[in-house]
């Protein structure tokens, strides 16, 4: 899979080593990217508030806080009324961010110790408290600070990443500054793509300051930011003499009493994004309901194994876990389905039952946990799960041999050597069937020939963005089925 025509995504280290590349190897001067940075920075503040009454910069004591000063140079130059409160003992100022401290003071910028009720409700606050240097919880003056950035009820400009977010994991350490407008620097940090980042960031800016290119070849990253045009291009177009033997047949297995819908919603699914031939295994009891309500879809009453035989043998792809609850039932029918060999996609309960080891994982899976069956799976609890979401979805892929979408806010998708996030979808994605909607659009692209890593990867960003025009009308009450006709619109 061409992953190059995707953003790259970094770690904070890695941001670091992009910076050292650019100053060290190529010979660019820190205070030279730093100037950039604020150049950046300043210019989109004034293009977002034109004339602010006034402008507050809360330095650090790093380089996030030389990025500050600079800042408040060009805002004082500009006739801004600029204050800059230091956080942090200024005598730990030192390299690039003490230059600019420097620079500051000697132009006429007021530099005044922050004190517990400094931050004023009027103009724009730039926070330059922290940007990659945050190590652990955010401790003492700073997570003061933060609190009354995110008091005062300002308008709020990030720089590099909201002070107090993990740049690597999207997760907030202790305290988190809400920015409306978040400027970030050299390299797209994983963390303003996942979990609670979106909270935080406000609306984001990239800037690279013009920064050599080699310097993203001279460091590697292993995590790519998916975009749908690019991967809706690796569609095959259909020839005039197509026919639905051409585009597979997808078997759902699922529906168990109560849950009959799971099934209908991941087959209707399927169907919508262009399978060719769309069954369902289920009980007996469900099938005049399923064909009631999608006639094109042919669902099949199963008790047993055995009786699932004849449609594991003629289904090319299977989607298992809808609604399949993990009764002796459930557990016949996905041991069959897995002695199968089929390709197949595992999701729900189907997850649940191979977590309590009623069966194996073998090649051709294609896992789509949640966070909370993510941990059954690993063993550990979903709070780590979220802790760190990238190597969550690193472990599963390595335990269990498979591609994996880890859902969530900027679901995660890990296989073969790639690490793709889809930054799709929106909290109204958080009710019943959503994820049988998708195991039934990555079963469907399955079917359709794409190989399992392209088909998890467009299937999470087709279903995101599916639920993101869905939720124009408006997030709540946005439910599964609303997803269908969006998803072929955007499949053309
Ligand atoms: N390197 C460059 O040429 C450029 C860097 N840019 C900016 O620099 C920051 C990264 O700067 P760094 O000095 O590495 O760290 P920070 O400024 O983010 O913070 C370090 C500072 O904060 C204190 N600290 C760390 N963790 C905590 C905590 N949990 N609680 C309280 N205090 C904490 C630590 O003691 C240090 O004093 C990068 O984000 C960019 O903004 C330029 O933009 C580009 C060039
Ligand atoms: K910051």
């Amino acid at each position: 899979m061409d992953l190059t025509r995707f953003e790259t995504l970094y770690t904070a280290e890695q941001t670091r080593a992009l910076d050292r590349c650019a100053i060290d190897t190529h010979k660019v001067p820190g205070i030279t990217l730093m100037s950039r940075a604020a150049r950046a920075a300043f210019d989109c503040l004034i293009s977002t508030w034109p004339q602010p009454e006034c402008v507050q910069v809360l330095c650090g004591t790093g380089n996030n806080g030389g990025d500050g000063f600079l800042v408040a140079d060009m805002a004082h130059k500009r006739g801004i009324r600029t204050t800059v409160l230091q956080v942090g003992d200024a005598e730990k100022i030192t390299g690039d961010a003490l230059l600019a401290r420097q620079q500051a003071l000697a132009n006429g910028v007021e530099i005044l110790p922050f004190a517990e009720g400094a931050v004023l409700p009027i103009g724009v606050v730039v926070d330059a408290l922290l940007g990659t240097g945050l190590g652990g919880d955010v401790r003492g003056e700073y997570a003061t600070a933060i609190a009354e950035i995110n008091a005062a009820g300002t308008a709020v400009l990030a720089m590099d990443i909201p002070s107090g977010l993990c740049a690597d994991t999207g997760r907030v350490l202790g305290h988190a500054v809400r920015a409306d407008l978040t400027v970030t620097f050299i390299g797209l940090k994983r963390g303003l793509f996942t979990l609670q980042a979106m909270d935080y960031t406000g609306e984001l800016q990239f800037a690279d300051l013009m920064v050599p290119a080699q310097i993203y070849r001279q460091v590697p990253a292993d995590c790519h930011r998916l975009e749908l045009e690019a991967l809706l291009d690796d569609l095959v177009p259909r020839p005039a003499t197509a026919h639905k033997g051409l585009y597979g047949t997808v078997l759902v297995v699922g529906g168990d009493y109560g849950m009959a819908g799971a099934a209908a919603l991941a087959a209707e699914a399927a169907l919508r994004c262009g399978a060719g031939l769309v069954r369902v295994a289920t009980r007996p009891e469900h099938v005049a309901a399923l064909v009631a309500r999608t006639p094109e879809v042919m669902p099949r009453g199963v008790e047993s194994g055995e009786e699932l035989q004849p449609l594991l043998e003629a289904a090319d792809v299977l989607v298992v876990g809808p609604g399949l609850g993990q009764s002796p039932w459930a557990q016949y029918l996905l041991q069959a389905a897995v002695a199968s060999g089929k390709p197949m996609v595992l999701d729900a309960d189907g997850l649940n039952l191979l977590a309590a080891q009623a069966v194996q994982p073998r090649p051709g899976m294609i896992l789509t946990p949640h966070p909370g069956e993510a941990a059954r799976l690993l063993g550990i609890s979903t709070a780590a799960v979220q802790a760190d979401r990238f190597a969550a979805a690193r472990a599963l892929q390595d335990k269990f041999g498979a591609v994996v979408v880890l859902k969530g806010n900027g679901s995660l998708v890990a296989g073969d050597d790639a690490l793709l996030l889809s930054d799709y979808g929106n909290p109204g994605m958080a009710s019943g069937g959503m994820g049988d909607v998708l195991s039934g659009v990555i079963g469907s692209l399955l079917a359709q020939g794409m190989a399992p890593l392209q088909s998890a990867a467009l299937g999470v960003c087709l279903h995101g963005a599916a639920a993101d025009i869905a939720a124009e009308e408006g997030q709540r009450g946005l439910a599964a089925s609303d997803l269908a006709p969006v998803l072929r619109e955007l499949l053309g």
